[in-house]
């Protein structure tokens, strides 16, 4: 007797799966529900912007895709696998660059490799590979103080990416950085995300910056959040930054995005 046909279909493309992930934090004596019940399934390549009102969950929720939080309710598969603790083929970018001070950028980011006891021969080559792809080029032994903001979080984005993750989880990474800088940033890392495939999910406050990077964007209502909306970015591949922001589908994807989280049509 054959098993095939009671064998479910697996979805190769598909990399994250969250199936009804609703995170309630216990304390002592309080309860916070953080997490409201989440579904989301993200393709391989694709890129997703979560964006949402403070405190609704949005770290939570990639905290949980990352196996550093347990879910309260509903699971998280990573390649139809469960996630059950933390896991080593994602990269996490948070919005303090955290480089150690005495470690100049390529220690800082070799780190990663010693820490996930990779091959260091192989390491090496991959992030002079990445610093030449995030334009650090010439600050190899630069310490973290005598990089900028934005070149601090190009450092730990090359770390986030040093160990080739099929996710990277970016919580806020640019946050910290001044408008303009930011808007670099997110023409490298929009370059990046390309050359290398990268599955992302990215939590910002920004809507310029989720619309610019998505395929979608993910609306989040107030805590505990729940997604309130999901929109499809219907702008081609290669987006060039100042060409894209004119272009009428930005313009109504993110005219929704801030009807959505009640911000003034013209902000930030
Ligand atoms: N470890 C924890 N223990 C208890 N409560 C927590 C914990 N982590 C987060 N919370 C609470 O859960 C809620 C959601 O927090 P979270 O950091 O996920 O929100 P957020 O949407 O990322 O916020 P922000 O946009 O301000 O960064 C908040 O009320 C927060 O205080």
């Amino acid at each position: 007797m054959t098993m095939l046909h009671s064998q479910p279909r697996v979805d190769v493309d598909q990399v994250v799966a969250v199936d009804g992930v609703s995170v309630t934090f216990r304390g002592k004596r309080t309860s916070t529900q953080a997490l409201g019940e989440v579904d989301l399934t993200v393709r391989r390549g694709e890129f997703v912007s979560i964006v949402g009102p403070s405190g609704c969950g949005k770290s939570t929720l990639l905290k949980v895709v990352a196996g550093l939080v347990r879910p309260t309710t509903g699971s998280v598969l990573l390649h139809g696998e469960q996630v059950l603790g933390p896991r080593q083929d994602i990269g996490y970018v948070f919005q303090r660059a955290a480089l150690l001070d005495w470690r100049t950028a390529e220690g800082n980011i070799l780190l990663q490799a010693e820490m996930r006891g990779m091959d260091m021969a192989a390491a090496r080559r991959r992030c002079a590979e990445l610093i030449e792809i995030t334009g650090l080029s010439g600050f190899e032994r630069a310490m973290p103080h005598e990089l900028s903001g934005g070149m601090q979080q190009r450092v730990s984005l090359c770390r986030a990416l040093l160990h080739e993750p099929d996710v990277l989880l970016m919580d806020e990474p640019f946050g910290a950085l001044d408008a303009l800088t930011r808007e670099r940033m997110n023409v490298e890392l929009h370059r990046v995300c390309r050359e290398t495939g990268v599955t992302v999910l990215l939590v910002t406050h920004s809507v310029p910056e989720a619309v610019y990077l998505g395929h979608r964007v993910l609306a989040m209502g107030p805590r505990p959040g729940r997604v309130i909306e999901e929109l499809t970015v219907d702008i081609p591949g290669e987006r060039d930054y100042a060409t894209t922001l004119t272009t009428p589908e930005f313009q109504r994807v993110s005219g929704r995005v801030r009807a959505l989280l009640g911000s003034p049509q013209g902000g930030d």
